[in-house]
C-alpha cells in the first residue's frame, strides 16, 4: 500500500504533504526507531519516559520512508527535506494506520473481548475451548500467549500494542479463524491499543484493586475498563457480572437490550445457577441461561470459577453454540496453566501443592477461600508482591494471607528494580501483630521450606507467579518456575534426592 493511501483516512494529520515518499510503498510499521528498516513507516509514540517521535531522524536514517510523530516532537526537531508528519492524537493515528495497513482484521473476525481485574485468562480459555468443541476456528490472545490451530507465540503484554495486535489479527484471519477471543487490559483501553476493533461480545468480570500505579484511582481504572462497552467498540452483546458493584454500574449505563447479566446466586440475572453441589473435584448444578436451563458439572473449583463459567457460557451462547453441547463438554475442560494447578509427583503424595496466579488482594482472598475445603490440615501460603507496581496492594495482601492461611510465608515475587527487602516490609506492614509470619526473601528457599515443613494433610499454596517461568530481579529475567521448585522439594521430601 502506498503511504498516501494508508494515511488517507487518518484523523488529525491535516493536509498530506507533497513529498515523493507519499508514493512509496509501505513495507511495514514500526514503533521502535531501532527496529526500522528500508521501506518501513516509523510511528513515534509518546511514552512515559520519552516521546518516541524524537527519534524520527534515526528511523529515517535506518531506511524508514517517513515518520508519524507528535506535534511536540515535530516542533522540537522540525523536518527539512524529510517526510516527518505531525499527528495531533498519536494514539488514534497509530491505531488507525495499523488497522488500515492490515486491512481491518478486527472488523472481519468475530471478536470476543474480555476485561476485568481477575478472571480474564481463565474465561478466555473457557470460551476458546467451547468454540473449538463447537468446531469453530478460534484464535486466543492474552497474558499467556497468542495461539490458534498450528500457531503459538508467548505473549509480552496481555493485550498487544496496536501494530502487533492488528498484525496478529490479520494472521489469525489468514489462517482461517472465524473468531478471536482476547483479553483486553485497562492499559490497552487507556492507550487505545484496540481502536479499530469491533467486538461482537464484550465481557466484564469484576473490578478490584490493581494497577493503581498506572491509573490514578479506582474511578479512573473503571473508566478505562468501561471503554470496551462504548458503541465504538461493542457492536453486539455485553456480558456483565451483576454481583460486582462496578459490573452493576456498567449494566445501568448500557442499553438493557444489549446486556446479559450473570450472577451465581441471583435468579433475576440472565445467567445464573441453582442446585449447586460442591464436590472434591469441582461443582455440579443447574445453569439457567437465556437459551434455557441445563444440568452441568464443572471440574473447576471455587465460586469465582462459577462466575467465569457463566461468563464464558453467555459469550458462546450469543455466538450460536448449542447449550446441550456446552454442558456435555464442560466436564472435560483441561484448566489453565498456573491457575489452581496441582503439582503432584506421585499419587502417594501426603501433602497437596497448588500453584496459582493470584497476585491481587481479591484473587488471593478468593484462592485461599476456594482451596480451604480441600485441605484437611494446615493451609500454608507462600506469596509476595511485584516490584515497580502498585505498592498499596502489598499490606492488603499481607493481611489477607495472614488471616486466611494457617501459615503465611512472605517471600519475593518479581522484585524488578525495587529492593526486595523493602517490598517484604510493605507486605509485613499489613500483617496484624498477633500473627507471626515466616519471612524468607529468596523464593526458591521459601518454597522448599514450606514443602519440607508441611505435615501430612497440609496444603501448600504457591501464589502470585502461576504460569510464569521467570523471575525479574533488577532488570534481569532469570529462569524460575514455581512448579519446578515445588517438584524438587517434593522429591526431596520423599527421599528421592
Ligand atoms: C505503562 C505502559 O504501558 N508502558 C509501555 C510504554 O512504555 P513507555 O511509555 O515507558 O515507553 P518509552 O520508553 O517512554 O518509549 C516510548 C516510545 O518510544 C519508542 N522509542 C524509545 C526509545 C528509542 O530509542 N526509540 C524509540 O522509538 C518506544 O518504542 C516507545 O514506543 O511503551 C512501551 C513500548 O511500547 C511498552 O513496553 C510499555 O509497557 C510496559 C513495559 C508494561 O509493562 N506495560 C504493562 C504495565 C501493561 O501494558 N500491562 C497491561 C496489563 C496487564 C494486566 O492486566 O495484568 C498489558 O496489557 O500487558
Ligand atoms: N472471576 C474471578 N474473580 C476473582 N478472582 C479470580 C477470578 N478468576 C480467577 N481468579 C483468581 O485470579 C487469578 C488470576 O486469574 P486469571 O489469570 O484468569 O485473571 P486475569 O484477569 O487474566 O489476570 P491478569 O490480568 O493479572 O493476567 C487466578 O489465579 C485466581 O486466583
Amino acid at each position: 500500500m502506498k503511504l498516501r493511501e494508508l494515511l488517507a483516512g487518518v484523523e488529525g494529520i491535516g493536509q498530506l504533504p507533497e513529498h515523493s515518499a507519499m508514493d512509496a510503498l509501505v513495507k511495514g510499521l514500526k514503533t521502535n526507531s531501532h527496529a526500522c528498516g528500508v521501506g518501513d513507516l516509523f510511528i513515534g509514540m509518546p511514552g512515559t519516559r520519552v516521546d518516541g517521535g524524537e527519534f524520527w531522524q534515526s528511523a529515517i536514517a535506518s531506511g524508514a520512508i517517513a515518520a508519524i510523530i507528535s506535534p511536540q516532537a515535530a516542533e522540537k526537531n522540525p523536518p527539512t527535506s524529510e517526510c516527518a508528519i505531525a499527528a495531533k492524537d498519536m494514539t488514534k493515528a497509530c491505531a488507525q494506520i495499523a488497522a488500515a495497513f492490515y486491512n481491518y482484521p478486527g472488523q472481519k473476525l468475530k471478536l470476543v473481548g474480555m476485561t476485568g481485574t481477575n478472571g480474564k485468562t481463565t474465561t478466555t480459555h473457557l470460551i476458546e475451548y467451547l468454540l473449538h468443541k463447537a468446531n469453530k476456528n478460534t484464535a486466543l490472545m492474552g497474558t499467556l500467549y497468542t495461539r490458534w490451530a498450528g500457531f503459538e507465540q508467548t505473549a509480552v503484554h496481555t493485550t498487544p500494542f496496536a501494530v502487533e495486535l492488528q498484525q496478529q489479527l490479520a494472521e489469525a484471519l489468514n489462517a482461517g479463524n472465524e473468531f478471536a477471543v482476547m483479553e483486553v487490559s485497562s492499559h490497552a483501553l487507556a492507550q487505545g491499543r484496540v481502536m479499530g476493533c469491533q467486538f461482537e461480545v464484550a465481557v466484564f468480570s469484576n473490578l478490584t484493586q490493581d494497577h493503581l500505579d498506572y491509573h490514578t484511582d479506582m474511578e479512573d481504572y473503571f473508566a478505562a475498563k468501561a471503554l470496551l462497552f462504548n458503541s465504538d467498540y461493542l457492536t453486539g452483546r455485553a456480558i456483565i457480572n451483576s454481583d460486582d458493584v462496578y459490573g452493576k454500574r456498567l449494566i445501568t449505563s448500557l442499553n438493557s437490550d444489549k446486556v446479559w447479566s450473570y450472577s451465581v446466586n441471583d435468579s433475576t440475572a440472565d445467567l445464573w445457577m441453582s442446585d449447586l453441589n460442591y464436590e472434591p473435584n469441582g461443582v455440579s448444578g443447574t445453569m439457567h441461561t437465556p437459551k434455557g436451563k441445563v444440568a452441568f458439572r464443572s471440574p473447576l473449583v471455587g465460586q469465582y470459577n462459577l462466575e467465569n463459567l457463566l461468563a464464558a457460557v453467555g459469550a458462546v451462547l450469543h455466538l450460536g453454540v448449542d447449550l446441550q453441547l456446552i454442558a456435555s463438554v464442560i466436564p472435560e475442560f483441561p484448566g489453565v496453566p498456573g491457575r489452581m494447578e496441582r503439582v503432584q509427583i506421585t499419587s502417594e503424595q501426603e501433602i497437596s501443592v497448588i500453584v496459582d496466579y493470584a497476585h491481587t488482594p481479591d484473587s488471593l482472598e478468593n484462592l485461599l477461600k476456594a482451596a480451604r475445603p480441600f485441605i484437611p490440615g494446615k493451609m500454608i501460603c507462600v506469596f509476595g508482591c511485584g516490584g515497580d507496581r502498585d505498592r498499596t496492594k502489598r499490606p492488603k495482601m499481607g493481611k489477607i494471607a495472614a488471616e486466611l492461611a494457617d501459615v503465611a510465608v512472605v517471600t519475593s515475587d518479581n522484585p524488578r528494580t525495587e529492593d526486595p527487602e523493602r517490598i517484604l516490609a510493605d507486605v509485613l506492614a499489613g500483617i496484624p501483630d498477633t500473627i507471626n509470619p515466616t519471612v524468607i526473601c529468596d523464593r526458591a528457599t521459601a518454597i522448599r521450606t514450606a514443602i519440607l515443613q508441611a505435615q501430612p494433610g497440609d496444603g501448600v499454596l504457591l501464589a502470585g507467579k502461576g504460569h510464569e517461568d521467570y523471575q525479574i530481579l533488577g532488570t534481569e529475567k532469570i529462569h524460575f518456575d514455581d512448579r519446578e521448585h515445588a517438584k524438587d522439594a517434593l522429591e526431596e521430601r520423599m527421599g528421592n534426592r
